[in-house]
């Protein structure tokens, strides 16, 4: 199949004013291309420092070329690198000029992620590894980088495979007995199926919850500041984003728009939105405002509702509710602690100043906690709800096999079944198993270059 993929080319770096920028070709055999592109043969895997020279005969930039023969390169196939100037016209010029050397060869503009997608196809990465790419490209925290780096390098590939090749190892016994029935009866002893089912289950257990502590870093959370005028939601804003980024006054009714901000909270991405006060107004501008509160309430993750100690509005905390998505969380928290001389939080409610800054350390704690992320020593595999769902399927399937097991012999066949569907659960993540749609649907995320 490669020997038929069209070359590709693409600006694999950032556009923007940089030094230097690298366009990336990819092709099944791009020897007779770099011919007719620097009319000479490069040495594989060496730099070279050429001239790239227009149609007009007039040099377009003094570049670095590398070629990767394939199969040694990121996607498996001829790859030749141009690293050029930075500038964004000398870029676009060496692009063009290359689309039009390459016509003969059908050189293509690659889509998003098309050069992972090769490498992917031509067994250098597995999926896993090609998400892990993009993840880490996203990554805006280290801690989240690092989750996809332990992905891509292929750590978290080898503890499915394995696992996966210890539930076909398992498979392939009860299917050996299933072919001589006189041997069915004592499978299970025999074998300790049901100790290593139950090993199985214990692994796969804690590389679920190490994808999940993966996703929270990968997905984040979206908080949203909520209250009454001048309850203290700009001021908590600032306090969390530790800069000035929304406007403070003592007077009621100042945040008039959302303003988003993102912070780390222990390397977790967190979303955190101001908005206006809620209260009734006949400010046409501050009622835009509010219906913006509103919405931004059903969309949050967590919803802080601020109160200002003072003066309590505790009303609101019924709409916020009924308002809330209904997998987002309503966190009452009482602000200005300072200001009184005690105040009573029902049992889930914090209460803070942000003023003092006290409370503020329990307050973010809370939040990781609302986030599930457990601190630990072990560090997360970035991972994606594909993943985890998978996961969580494989282990559904081990759990109705262990049923099956704790039963006796006589259910040997759905034994096995359920082990052949928690493989193909596993298949499914690293790509083994994977429908076409759904790696269109992957690598369509990516960015151009990549
Ligand atoms: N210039 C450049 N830098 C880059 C990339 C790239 O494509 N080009 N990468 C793109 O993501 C990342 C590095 N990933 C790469 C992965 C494999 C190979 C490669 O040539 N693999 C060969 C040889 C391996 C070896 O020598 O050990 C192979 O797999 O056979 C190159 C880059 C980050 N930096
Ligand atoms: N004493 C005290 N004052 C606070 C505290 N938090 C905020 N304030 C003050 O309360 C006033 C209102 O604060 P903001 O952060 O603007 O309140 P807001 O909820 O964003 O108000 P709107 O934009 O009107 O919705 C300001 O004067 C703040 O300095 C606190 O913990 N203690």
């Amino acid at each position: 199949m490669s020997g038929h993929r069209l070359p590709i080319i693409a600006i694999a770096t950032a556009t923007g004013r940089g030094a230097i920028s690298v366009v990336r070709i990819s092709g099944p055999r791009l020897g007779p291309f770099i011919m007719a592109l620097l009319q000479r043969p490069l040495i594989d895997r060496h730099s070279h420092y050429l001239p790239i020279i227009g149609m007009d005969g007039i040099t377009i930039d003094q570049v670095i070329v590398i070629h990767f023969q394939a199969p040694h390169s990121f996607t498996g196939e001829d790859v030749l690198e141009i690293q050029c100037h930075g500038g964004q016209a000398v870029v676009r010029q060496i692009l063009k000029h290359c689309l039009s050397i390459g016509q003969p060869f059908h050189l293509q503009p690659a889509r998003p992620g098309e050069f992972t997608e090769r490498a992917f196809l031509n067994n250098k990465i597995d999926l896993i590894q090609a998400e892990a790419v993009s993840d880490l490209i996203d990554a805006s925290s280290e801690s989240a980088a690092r989750a996809a780096m332990a992905s891509l390098s292929g750590e978290f590939s080898k503890q499915i495979n394995d696992l996966a090749e210890a539930i076909l190892r398992l498979r392939l016994l009860v299917e050996a007995t299933l072919d001589f029935p006189e041997e069915e009866i004592d499978f299970l002893e025999k074998y300790q199926a049901r100790t290593k089912l139950s090993e199985i289950e214990s692994r796969l257990a804690l590389i679920l919850s190490r994808c999940q502590q993966g996703l929270v870093l990968r997905e984040g959370l979206n908080v949203v500041l909520a209250g009454a005028p001048n309850a203290g939601k700009s001021s908590l804003l600032n306090v969390l984003a530790a800069d000035d980024v929304s406007i403070v006054t003592d007077i009621a009714g100042t945040t008039r728009d959302k303003i988003t901000h993102l912070i780390q909270l222990d390397g977790i991405p967190v979303t955190v939105t101001d908005t206006a006060g809620l209260r009734d107004t006949s400010d046409e501008i501050e009622a835009i405002g509010i219906a913006r509160t509103w919405t931004a309430i059903e969309q949050a993750d967590v919803v802080l509702h601020l109160i200002d100690a003072l003066n309590p509005q505790r009303q609101l905390d019924t709409e916020i509710d009924r308002r809330r998505a209904r997998s987002s969380t309503v966190l009452t928290v009482i602000n200005k602690l300072d200001l009184v001389d005690s105040v009573s939080p029902e049992s889930d409610e914090l209460s803070i100043s942000v003023k003092t800054g006290e409370g503020i350390d329990e307050l973010k704690s809370r939040l990781l906690a609302l986030a599930g992320w457990q601190p630990s020593q072990e560090s997360p595999w970035m991972a994606r709800q594909r993943h985890t769902g998978a996961l969580a399927k494989a282990m559904v399937h081990i759990e109705t096999a262990a049923v099956h097991a704790a039963l006796d012999d006589r259910v040997l066949d759905l034994f096995a079944e359920e082990l052949r569907l928690a493989h193909d659960e596993l298949g499914s993540i690293t790509g083994k198993v994977t429908p076409d749609d759904l790696l269109g649907e992957i690598f369509s995320h990516f960015c151009i270059g990549k």
